[in-house]
């Protein structure tokens, strides 16, 4: 409890936190076994966070080029559940997309911080606490000092997509 309280504080330190980068591939897990996609971002996206940004699940905005801005969850880390040998930073968007986007830019603010990641005995337990982000994604987002961050002019600035 307290390691959390302490990630916690010292997390204010780095957010809010905005990146973006070109959608990659990673284990194809994440539609498949849980039913929950994540939009990966690339290895130079990864190597850019601050040494002191902690590994955990985090909530905020996500914009895939030039669409709209949407909530989003996203994980950072290595996925102890599955034992990751590189650290990842995936992005679930809470909206429903007609197609895969891989290649797209995604735009990211990273806001608030939920939760250490975490093994978990099964995957029906992993898919629980993700529902259980989703949630708390959903609710924060709802606040004032969070929803402000939808309309940055980070998510205006025209990009090159190529
Ligand atoms: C909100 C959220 C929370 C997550 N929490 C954990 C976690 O606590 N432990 C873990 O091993 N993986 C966690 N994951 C990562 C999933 O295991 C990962 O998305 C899945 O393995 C898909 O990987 P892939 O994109 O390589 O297919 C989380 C993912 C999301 C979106
Ligand atoms: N709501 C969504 N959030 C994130 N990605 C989504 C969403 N809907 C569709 N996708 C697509 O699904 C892909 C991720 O699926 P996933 O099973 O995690 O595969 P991978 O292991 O390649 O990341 C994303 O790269 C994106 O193209
Ligand atoms: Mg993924």
């Amino acid at each position: 409890m307290l390691r959390a309280i302490l990630r916690y504080s010292t997390m204010g330190e780095c957010l809010p936190y905005f990146t973006k980068g070109k959608v990659v591939k990673g284990f194809g897990r994440g539609s498949k076994e849980l039913g929950i996609p994540t939009a990966n971002f690339p290895e130079e996206v990864v190597a850019k966070l601050p040494a002191s940004f902690s590994t955990g699940v985090y909530f905020g905005w996500a914009k895939v080029d030039d669409g709209e801005v949407h909530k989003m969850v996203m994980s950072i880390g290595w996925n102890p559940f599955y034992k990751n040998k590189k650290k990842s930073m995936e992005t679930h968007i809470l909206h429903t997309f007609k197609e895969d986007f891989y290649g797209s830019v995604l735009r990211v603010a990273i806001l608030g911080y939920i939760r250490e990641e975490r093994g978990f005995s099964s995957l029906e337990d992993l898919i629980a606490a993700i529902k259980s982000d989703i949630a708390e994604s959903e609710e924060q987002l709802k606040r004032q000092e969070y929803s402000i961050f939808k309309t940055d002019n980070f998510f205006q600035d025209k990009i090159d997509f190529s």
